[in-house]
């Protein structure tokens, strides 16, 4: 009769002898390197973090820009992909390797287009996040949102694109199938 110590002792030496106990121990190590070089990657590589998951159910154009609620943005696409579908209307662009986030519309007159720009920019001044604003040709208004402090996008740009959203502009804007 094999006493506890001794029965102990048996099941490890048994475990020990296991192709699967040593396999297991070999995953094991694996898996910590593994998850190590993750880490280290994360660490080394990643420009800038996920701040932290952006809250679900939170009406966008309802936040506002905080330099302190700056939540960086990795390439994640499914962040991107998060968000982007909260602004319509709105492209994901890329210039020079900076995100950027993009939208056009053609305006009545030149007159209209700089009264767009106008009511766009006291937005912008409120939340204290500025877009790239461009009137073109006289009457294409092309805006860019993108987050100079970080070189890419945060939850702040896409804030503003939500708020630019929601401005009353129908007044004037050239009534186009697409109003690209
Ligand atoms: C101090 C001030 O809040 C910062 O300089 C703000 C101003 N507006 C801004 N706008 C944009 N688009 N990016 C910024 O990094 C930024 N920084």
């Amino acid at each position: 009769m094999l006493s506890g110590k001794q029965y102990g002792a048996s099941i490890s030496h048994s475990l020990l002898q296991h192709p699967c106990y040593i396999d297991t121990t070999v995953a094991e190590i694996f898996r910590w390197l593994w998850t190590f070089a993750l880490h280290l990657h994360v660490y080394l590589f990643a420009s800038i973090r996920v701040a932290d998951k952006p809250q679900d159910h939170e009406e966008l154009s309802s936040n506002t820009s905080r330099l302190n609620r700056i939540r960086a943005f990795c390439t994640g696409q499914e962040l991107l992909i998060y968000f982007i579908i909260q602004v319509p209307g709105w492209n994901l662009v890329n210039e020079d390797g900076t995100q950027k986030l993009h939208r056009s519309w053609k305006v009545k007159t030149f007159v209209r287009g700089m009264e767009f720009l106008r009511l766009v920019a006291d937005v912008a001044e409120a939340e204290g996040h500025h877009p790239d604003l461009h009137l073109v040709g006289w009457n294409n208004v092309k805006i860019d949102i993108w987050t100079h402090a970080v070189g890419g996008l945060t939850e702040n740009d896409f804030i503003l694109a939500a708020k630019i959203n929601g401005l009353n502009l129908h007044h004037l804007l050239r009534i186009t199938p697409t109003n690209k």
